[in-house]
């Protein structure tokens, strides 16, 4: 199957944990939620207690596993990690939650995935640290209540707004991670090249910054590809002409996108005179899921002002027919 640098499919970069910053310091950008989070951090250290509930949010990519991850590692507190879809039964939450030791951390990945009768349990274990268990059962069914050692839960999700509000309204700490700017980008790359161990030059860095849709995840991925042509084809340095080229020839453009981002803003243009358009018939016309096109490609693409929501759809901007080299014809005016 061809490669997809877009793509949310987070086993690819399992494959290098190391690149994957472990403290604080070696997490570039996000200034605001981590200036945040190390306060909340110090505080209930100072305090002796457990860090308040974290939601964090974002597109795919952005690093909210990694700072759940670091969350744990600045309390001093072991991480357990699951997620929305692999808790199925009350009882898998409750083997989760009674191994927990005070302070800390469950996380759970896609969290607005959790069923119902889940985020019932979750409730007062958030709120008052109890677990509701029901034992017996017919006329002899009773409810008991269990403590659990206070725990900090870092929920995290890429839909903040398909959250229930009462689960919502139970974290202390809402952060909502934003793409990353060019300069940070850059710093993210060199920093992982030298992790990978390979030379680059500035110029390379933010050749390879610029393409990578304010993503963290892409620009990890392209900095490897980039560093296979630059070893194979070049001196071993990533310069700026070898990061060019073998972005293009990864058919990523100068605005970092893709063959799936072209695909949906020609057919919008095309098929659908501009839009608007459903995304789930824009989804059947190009044969993607709408999971997909509303979590991975829109986000980047309302960013950068390709893209406009109504309600009755999706509609190309003129920036869009600009890009792409579509003529663009101004909206009848009504007066
Ligand atoms: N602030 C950062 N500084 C340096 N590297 C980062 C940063 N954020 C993310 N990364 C890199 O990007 C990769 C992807 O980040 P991460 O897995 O945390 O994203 P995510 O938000 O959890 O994505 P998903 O929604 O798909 O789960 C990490 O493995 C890490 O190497
Ligand atoms: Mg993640």
């Amino acid at each position: 199957m061809e490669e997809r640098f877009v793509s949310p499919d987070r086993r690819l970069d399992d494959l290098d944990l190391n690149l994957r910053p472990k403290r604080f310091v070696e997490y570039i950008g996000q200034q605001k939620v981590k200036e945040n989070l190390k306060i909340f951090i110090q505080a209930a250290k100072k305090r002796g207690e457990s860090l308040d509930h974290v939601l964090l949010s974002g597109p795919p990519g952005l690093g909210k596993t990694t700072l759940a991850n670091i969350i744990a590692n600045e309390m001093g507190v072991e991480i357990k990690i699951t997620s929305g879809p692999a808790i199925e039964k009350p009882g898998d939450l409750a083997a989760v939650l009674t191994n927990l030791k005070p302070n800390d951390v469950l996380f759970i990945d896609e969290i607005h995935r959790l069923n119902r009768m889940i985020e019932e349990i979750l409730y007062p274990a958030m709120e008052d640290y109890a677990l509701d268990i029901v034992v017996g059962n017919g006329p002899n069914a009773r409810s008991v209540r269990l403590d659990l050692p206070p725990f900090t839960l870092v929920g995290a999700t890429t839909k903040a707004g398909s959250l229930t509000s009462p689960l919502r309204d139970r974290f202390g700490v809402l952060s909502r991670l934003s793409f990353y700017d060019k300069e940070e980008l850059a710093q993210i790359v060199i920093r992982a090249a030298k992790v990978l161990e390979v030379g680059i030059e500035e110029e390379g860095a933010y050749e390879i910054a610029r393409r990578s849709r304010g993503t963290p995840r892409i620009a990890n991925r392209f900095l490897k590809r980039v560093r296979d042509f630059a070893q194979i084809e070049g001196e071993g340095i990533i310069t700026k002409k070898i990061a060019q080229e073998s972005l293009s020839r990864l058919e990523v453009d100068e605005l970092g996108l893709d063959r799936i981002d072209r695909k949906i803003l020609s057919t919008i243009i095309e098929k659908f005179s501009g839009g608007p358009v459903g995304v789930s018939t824009l989804a059947a016309a190009i044969n993607e899921e709408e999971e997909t096109i509303e979590d991975v490609y829109e986000p980047y693409l309302l960013q950068l002002g390709f893209l406009n929501r109504t309600p009755r759809g999706r509609k190309a901007t003129k920036l869009a027919y600009q890009h792409f080299n579509y003529n663009f014809e101004e909206e009848d005016s009504l007066f």
